[in-house]
């Protein structure tokens, strides 16, 4: 008998494939007038409609009853200023779904040569995304380039899809072109997938290659550990992980990198513990933003939790509510990590 959810690792595995080659190309090509910045003041590209739109559409083929929970949506595309930026999109996603069949793909997904979609079709494939989320059944997230500002800088981004089943993570994976598969050889092959479904493990495959390898995170100690946190200091206070690692006496510079390509690096091993400590009060974490992330570091042994301990609830709508920070990390460090994160706090608060 096939394992659980074997279809959608199909899907998903082909969905983010395609969608990084379209995103590396993107970069490759990406002109000043193909980025718009949004009403939070966040960048969005060219690249991050555009892969939605692929991503959606083949989940909708596949999996027709599936809400989608995704990051963007067609609004400043479907005006008339927005023309430009919606053409390109449009050539983009259908250069994308027009590609050839390779090994796992599935003409049924709606992909593949002579599938052009009109330009209703791709916006509308967009806004399949705009679930609201919540507490029951299945439900798809995909944050189609997550870490923009890594994006347009060419350092670390991800491709994220999740699945979430009565507000537990299924099925997480995130595409990283930019990642070497070995982070200690830094000219290594780049381009790194990261897999994982509940109870079946968390594993890395090369970008353009069948090989996977089965993710355990090593036991660290003080003297061996070291942190991931966000480049941008605006995403997560890099003082407060600054007094974290001290009590901790972490000795290691932290690992600054952008998107969820921090998880999946966690989950191999580079680093025993992400952080992420709120900036201020008001912003929400986004469930795309830890979905799939997540899973991939408890397939692989360690513990993602807030920093009151508690486990993130992806039941609650588009967001995680109110926002405690993340503290990700190995079974055996976690407890002595969220100590010193709510000794940092209530420090922080006495101030
Ligand atoms: N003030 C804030 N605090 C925490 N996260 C934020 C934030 N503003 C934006 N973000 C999120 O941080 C994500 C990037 O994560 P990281 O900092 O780990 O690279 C962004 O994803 P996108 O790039 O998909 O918009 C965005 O959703
Ligand atoms: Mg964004
Ligand atoms: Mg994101
Ligand atoms: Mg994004």
């Amino acid at each position: 008998m096939a394992r659980p959810f074997a279809r959608e690792r199909q899907l998903a595995i082909s969905a983010v494939r395609r969608a990084c080659a379209l995103t590396d190309s993107v970069f490759n090509k990406l002109v000043k007038n193909e980025t718009l910045t949004k009403g939070d003041k966040s960048p969005v590209t060219v690249g991050d409609y555009a892969a939605q739109a692929l991503i959606s559409s083949m989940l909708a083929r596949a999996f027709p009853d599936d809400p989608i929970v995704g990051e963007e949506d067609s609004k400043d595309l479907r005006v008339e200023e927005g023309r430009a930026l919606r053409e390109r999109i449009v050539e983009l996603a259908n250069e994308a779904i027009n590609a050839p069949l390779i090994d796992g793909d599935d003409v049924a997904w709606g992909i593949g040569p002579g599938q052009t979609k009109k330009t209703d079709e791709i916006l509308d494939a967009i806004d399949r995304g705009s679930h609201e989320g919540g507490r029951n059944g299945r439900m798809w997230t995909i944050d189609p380039i997550d870490g923009t500002k890594g994006f347009l800088r060419g350092e670390q981004y991800a491709v994220c899809v999740s699945l979430i089943v009565d507000a537990q993570v299924q099925l997480g994976i995130i595409g990283c072109p930019n990642l070497p598969l070995d982070l200690s050889k830094p000219d290594s092959e780049r381009g790194c997938i990261f897999l994982a479904i509940k109870g079946q493990g968390c594993f890395q495959l090369p970008l353009n290659g069948p090989s996977e390898a089965l993710l355990r995170m090593p036991a660290f100690t003080p003297a061996t550990l070291s942190f991931l946190e966000s480049v941008e200091a605006a995403h997560s206070s890099h003082s407060t992980t600054d007094t974290i690692s001290t009590l901790l006496g972490i000795t290691k510079p932290p690992l600054r990198m952008d998107s969820q390509a921090k998880y999946g690096c966690l989950a191999r091993g580079d680093g025993g513990l992400y952080l992420r400590m709120p900036t201020g009060v008001g912003y929400r974490e986004k469930i795309w933003d830890h979905a799939p992330g997540s899973l991939l570091v408890e397939e692989a042994g360690g513990i993602v939790t807030d920093s009151r301990g508690e486990r993130l609830d992806f039941g609650l709508g588009r967001t995680l509510g109110e926002n405690f920070g993340v503290v990700a990390a190995g079974g055996e460090v976690h407890p002595a990590v969220l100590k010193a994160v709510q000794q940092a706090n209530s420090a922080k608060a006495k101030v």
